[in-house]
């Protein structure tokens, strides 16, 4: 692993400065090279780039006072995160902002930048404990962490954790495109056909993926109170009926008159990809761990690995989530 920056690569997935605790335990772990990163970790069964391990570490240490107002976004990467965090933030400040399309914090921030990762962006760069308790109630976060590495403190609390997750053909394509775009070292193989084989063997951020589902997917059915479980898929084909149950979930549903006003599809509209893909903010501009406000808008549909995947491709992965999730109950 290399112990100088790179100035090329961008700070989230810089491999220099990591604590010495966390090299330690690299030491121990399985390590994969490859797409996404120039280095892969697996800790507690799932796979980490290494700045991300750190922040791991350290939010599990330190994130020890998870309040039962709190909301926690947790989704798998590329499953639609950008898209809830703007939801959820607009949701829950819509009566602070009712004038959405004049001053709302969405027109001229990145949803990330107003709901922090907590592996990623508050227990990253240094082993402190960010203010938390600054932060007006309900605390909106969010993680890409499986529920077995969630912080202590989050399981034991009752706050509401909305998951999200998408099909994994899509996910998958979305992953790919997204890493192709960081142009990383010339370490990296970023053949669609060796990043297939990766994903099938569950080798990507916050890997393998079907357990990451399975995880959250019987905790929801254990706990249906504390966990929401949403699909991109279903998103996509209803948005207003997902918005309204997310509104009802995390306590705050929408009263007769806001519907008749048309605040639900005021909300929808502002999240729009078609709005959000084309502010200023998310054209230009980077999160301070260097990743492009851009590279988090795409395309925004499903279906779209039909265009990348061969019918070899399709079926094995339709054959593994099968065996891994439909067993359970559990189908996209
Ligand atoms: N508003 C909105 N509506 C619908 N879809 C959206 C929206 N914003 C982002 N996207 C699409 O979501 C994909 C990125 O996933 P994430 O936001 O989970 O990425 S990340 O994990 O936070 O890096 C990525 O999907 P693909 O287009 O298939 O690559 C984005 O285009």
């Amino acid at each position: 692993m290399s112990s100088q920056p790179n100035n090329a690569i961008p700070k989230y997935l810089q491999e220099s400065e990591v604590s010495q605790e966390c090299k330690d335990l690299i030491a121990t772990l399985p390590m994969e090279k490859g797409w996404l990163a120039s280095h892969l970790h697996q800790y507690q069964g799932f796979w980490y780039f290494t700045r991300q391990l750190q922040g791991v570490l350290s939010c599990q240490k330190h994130f020890n006072n998870s309040l039962n107002s709190d909301i926690l976004i947790v989704t798998t990467p590329k499953s639609g995160t950008t898209w809830l965090k703007a939801l959820t933030f607009a949701l829950l400040n819509r009566h602070k902002y009712p004038k959405m399309f004049e001053n709302h914090p969405l027109l001229t921030k990145n949803p990330h930048f107003l709901v922090p990762f907590l592996e990623l962006d508050l227990y990253n760069d240094k082993d402190l404990v960010p203010d938390l308790n600054s932060i007006p109630s309900p605390r909106l976060f969010s993680t890409h962490l499986p529920y077995v590495s969630l912080p202590k403190s989050v399981i034991d609390s009752n706050c509401k954790i909305l998951y999200l997750c998408r099909n994994p053909k899509d996910t998958f394509i979305s992953l790919w495109h997204f890493t192709n775009k960081l142009k990383l070292d010339g370490t990296s193989t970023n053949s669609l056909e060796d990043s297939f084989k990766k994903f099938c063997n569950g080798v990507s951020i916050c890997g393998p993926f079907w357990e990451h589902v399975l995880g959250y997917w019987k905790e929801s059915l254990d706990q249906p109170k504390k966990i929401m479980l949403m699909r991109y898929e279903e998103m996509k084909k209803n948005p207003s009926f997902v918005l309204k149950e997310l509104a009802r979930f995390v306590g705050c549903p929408f009263s007769k008159e806001e519907e008749d006003e048309g605040v639900i599809d005021d909300i929808l509209k502002l999240c729009s990809f078609k709005i959000l893909s084309n502010l200023e903010v998310n054209k230009k501009g980077k999160l301070s761990s260097g990743e492009e406000h851009r590279a988090f808008f795409r395309l925004g549909e499903v279906g779209d690995s039909n265009n990348y995947l061969t019918a070899e491709m399709i079926e094995q992965l339709d054959i593994i989530t099968e065996k891994k999730l439909g067993h359970y109950g559990f189908r996209f």
